[in-house]
């Protein structure tokens, strides 16, 4: 910890060719990148990795692994074997030699441009470290591991650790493949551990808070995609910058979150990270990508992790994960119907989920007769029974027209075809806030029935957890401002 004055941002580039490399350098640049890593194992010329060094327009990192070669198992018999013999047997390396010997030339080249940082892959080349140790000028040596899938306990990652550290290195890098996003967490413990500035990155989908949230836990630097490409694990540089400002997350940043999966479309980040800006509150709310919501909430139940939004599909596993439950959460039926618009009419909603059911708890209390449509017609039956309602098999659907102005919410997962009857209904809602204007939407306002967003119910939510978050009062001209500008 406390290595960085500055978090650096690095744009990872892998590009087949010279020219594509010297091309997204520049557009590293134009991102904002602090630096680049050249990933120089595809460039197959010695000569274009010396052309694209020259050309370099932003300080580098040059790379060159082999990696995925040594299982988290193996390289924990040879730290059992003493932590500072970390030379490793040639057998264990399943790298063909040319590739060895081009990694080789690719460093030593490397250190002769005296290119910033040059990083060594510790099972590929750990018997160059003391040569270009000595032959460095100002380059400053990045020794990096990469750990397959496995189980990643805080020890063992603090071994290994360790190990890197001996080395004498500058600078370590520990890449971990995750299968799961608690498989982070020995990650951030490593890099609180650290006597060297680290450098962390959790390869894949479920890997993405490694660099959303290192800079909370020390990382000295975070890696990001071109383009607003989406890598698995990787922010965009731009989203890093613009969105994140990673720059200002520190010890102190609490951490917030949509845990859902899939998360990648929640605009939830869009929202409430500026809105913790706009209050001046040290907060960062990102994609958690759970697959198991109580092992998650298990795992980081540290008071850091502050408050989540919960989506698709643990809503309501995570009720039964809380320790109070507010009564309008729980079945509470018990409400007494007041004077709503919704009062006596028949409420058609689709989808049996979690925000199925809390609509259909919602309408009921409003006075409203719920009747749902559920693939599965079994869980749609279940909750008919828990609000007085009626469930129908989903193949009537289409042709359910029993009386006029009633209501239709649309709360299925995957969306839903307008049906022929949209006109016997008085207004139509769609849960789905992407795309905002929906096909069900625009049949039912093109036949001039009155429509609800999805983004409306977003809103509201967000307005709610936000207020929730921060224990104070969501800036809600401030927020609507945002989804309008961004969504
Ligand atoms: O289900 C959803 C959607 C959401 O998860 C999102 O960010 O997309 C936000 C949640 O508040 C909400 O309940």
């Amino acid at each position: 910890m406390g290595f960085r004055e500055k978090l650096l941002v690095c744009a990872t580039i892998e590009s087949e060719t010279k020219e594509e490399m010297v091309k997204s350098m520049e557009i590293a640049k134009e991102e904002g990148a602090d630096l680049v890593e050249l990933c120089m194992e595809s460039i197959s010329h010695i000569s274009d990795v010396e052309l694209v060094l020259k050309q370099r327009t932003l300080p580098a990192i040059v790379s060159f692994s082999k990696t995925k070669i040594v299982v988290l198992h193996d390289f924990m018999l040879m730290v059992g074997s003493s932590v500072h013999n970390f030379r490793l047997n040639s057998q264990k390396i399943s790298c063909k030699g040319d590739s060895k010997h081009k990694c080789l030339q690719v460093l030593r080249l490397a250190v002769e441009l005296d290119v910033e940082f040059v990083e060594i892959d510790f099972e590929l080349a750990s018997d160059m470290i003391n040569e270009v140790m000595q032959k460095r000028e100002n380059s400053k040596i990045i020794v990096s591991s990469y750990v397959k899938c496995g189980i990643h306990s805080k020890e063992k990652l603090g071994n290994l650790l360790i190990c890197l550290q001996s080395t004498g290195a500058d600078i370590v890098k520990l890449v971990t493949e995750v299968a799961y996003i608690t498989d982070v967490a020995p990650v951030f413990h490593v890099l609180t551990l650290s006597q060297v500035p680290v450098i962390v990155r959790a390869v894949g989908d479920r890997g993405l808070i490694s660099q959303l949230l290192g800079p909370k836990y020390g990382a000295f630097m975070v890696s990001g995609s071109l383009g607003g490409k989406s890598i698995p694990g990787l922010p965009p540089l731009l989203s890093i910058k613009n969105i994140y400002k990673l720059d200002n997350v520190d010890v102190d940043t609490k951490v917030f979150g949509v845990v859902s999966n899939p998360v990648g479309h929640s605009k939830g980040p869009l929202l409430h990270n500026p809105a913790f800006r706009f209050c001046g509150y040290n907060g960062i709310y990102v994609p958690l990508l759970v697959d198991n919501i109580k092992e998650f909430l298990r795992v980081f139940s540290c008071s850091d992790f502050a408050g989540f939004s919960i989506g698709l599909p643990h809503k309501e596993a995570a009720v039964a994960c809380c320790d109070e439950v507010d009564p309008l959460a729980k079945i509470s039926n018990g409400e007494e119907p007041n004077v709503s618009p919704i009062a006596g009419r028949l409420f058609v909603l689709v989808g049996a989920g979690g925000a199925g059911r809390a609509l259909a708890f919602g309408a009921k209390s409003k006075g409203a007769r719920v009747v749902i449509f559920n693939r599965n017609f079994g869980r749609g039956e279940s909750l008919a029974q828990a609000v007085s309602g009626e469930a129908l098999p989903i193949d009537h659907l289409d042709a359910f027209c029993p009386e006029n102005g009633m209501i239709l919410a649309n709360c299925s997962a995957i969306g839903m075809e307008p049906d022929e009857n949209l006109r016997s209904y008085d207004l139509v809602f769609d849960a789905v806030y992407t795309p905002r204007n929906t096909r069900l939407l625009q049949e039912a306002v093109e036949v001039g029935v009155t429509v609800v967003s999805g983004v409306e119910m977003f809103i509201r939510q967000a307005l709610g957890q936000f207020k929730l978050f921060t224990n104070g009062l969501a800036p809600e001209d401030f927020m609507r401002k945002v989804v309008l500008e961004q969504f």
